[in-house]
């Protein structure tokens, strides 16, 4: 069972295009959403969420199409995004109740034992609260209504990085319960990196992989020689190339097939970052 499915969603504003994008989270894992600043994971973020109209394509969560979810399937799903929507004036008492008339799984006391951890004050107004204190209360809010779905843009930006580490252990205690799932957006691959088990990459409003994050990280190595070396490598293994005159460093994909091919070459370990790296800035093949 996936708990969200895009097929060929498009949307076209006046200066970007979300291309016919493809992918799914499958239930019970953390999937991370990354890309560049404006490749579309906000636009594709809220066309999940039904927050924006799509020009084609289908969305479903847990198989329901995302244009008639139910109030009740709408409450179990959890939603952080980057920059705070909370009214400025209200305080976490007035968040409390408002928050108990909202959700009827809304779950007070797990609220409260959140904003403790967090060390987040009761009395004072959101205006008087840092960057990283919203953020901190907005995933104490959506980790408070029971939800089964956790769908997060940029939650751990902003926050420094004890703090950053404190809510990673949040979602994999979270994850830890078979039908929950989370969808996140992150900058900070090395967040994404430590939690998740699947990482799609998303680049000019192209999904560019969807893939589980450890056969991604063993599929692929770097190597590093001289650039007349290059040539003599089929350019079918090839994901992107860096070069200078000092020498050349080259992202192969299809690690095992490639280590007995080229056994003259030595395949470094690499990471997503290095491979999202790649992608977008590193020369590819057929350049
Ligand atoms: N309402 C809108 N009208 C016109 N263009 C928009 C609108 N919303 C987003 N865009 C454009 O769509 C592109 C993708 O934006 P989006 O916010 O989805 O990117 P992002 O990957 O979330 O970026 P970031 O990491 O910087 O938050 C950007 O070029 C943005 O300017």
């Amino acid at each position: 069972m996936n708990a969200i499915e895009l097929e060929n969603v498009s949307k076209a504003y006046d200066n970007f295009t979300l291309d016919k994008i493809s992918f799914s989270v499958p239930s019970g894992t953390i999937m991370g959403f990354v890309g560049e600043n404006g490749a579309g994971k906000t636009t594709t973020i809220k066309a999940i969420l039904d927050l924006i109209h799509i020009d084609e394509g289908s969305i479903r969560i847990w198989g329901n199409s995302s244009k008639n979810l139910s109030k009740d399937i709408k409450a179990q799903i959890g939603v952080v995004f980057d920059g705070s929507n909370l009214h400025e004036n209200l305080t976490i008492e007035n968040i409390n109740r408002i928050m108990i008339s909202i959700y009827h799984n809304w779950d007070q006391k797990k609220f409260y034992n959140y904003l403790t951890k967090f060390k987040l004050p009761k009395n004072k107004k959101i205006k008087d609260f840092s960057r990283g204190m919203k953020m901190k209360l907005s995933i104490a809010i959506a980790l408070s209504h029971n939800s089964k779905l956790l769908i997060l843009d940029e939650a751990t930006s902003g926050l420094d990085p004890m703090v950053r580490d404190e809510i990673l252990d949040l979602f994999l205690e979270f994850i830890q319960e078979e039908d929950h799932t989370i969808f996140l957006s992150s900058h900070i691959i090395s967040d994404i990196e430590k939690i998740a088990d699947y990482v799609t990459f998303i680049h000019e409003g192209r999904i560019v992989f969807s893939e589980n994050k450890d056969e991604l990280i063993y599929s692929h190595g770097i190597i590093r020689c001289p650039n007349e070396y290059v040539p003599m490598i089929d350019k079918s293994y090839i994901v992107g190339i860096r070069q200078n005159s000092f020498g050349a460093e080259v992202m192969i994909k299809n690690a095992d097939i490639f280590k007995r091919r080229y056994r003259e070459f030595s395949l470094e370990k690499t990471s997503i970052e290095e491979i999202m790296l790649f992608i977008s800035r590193g020369k590819g093949a057929d350049v």
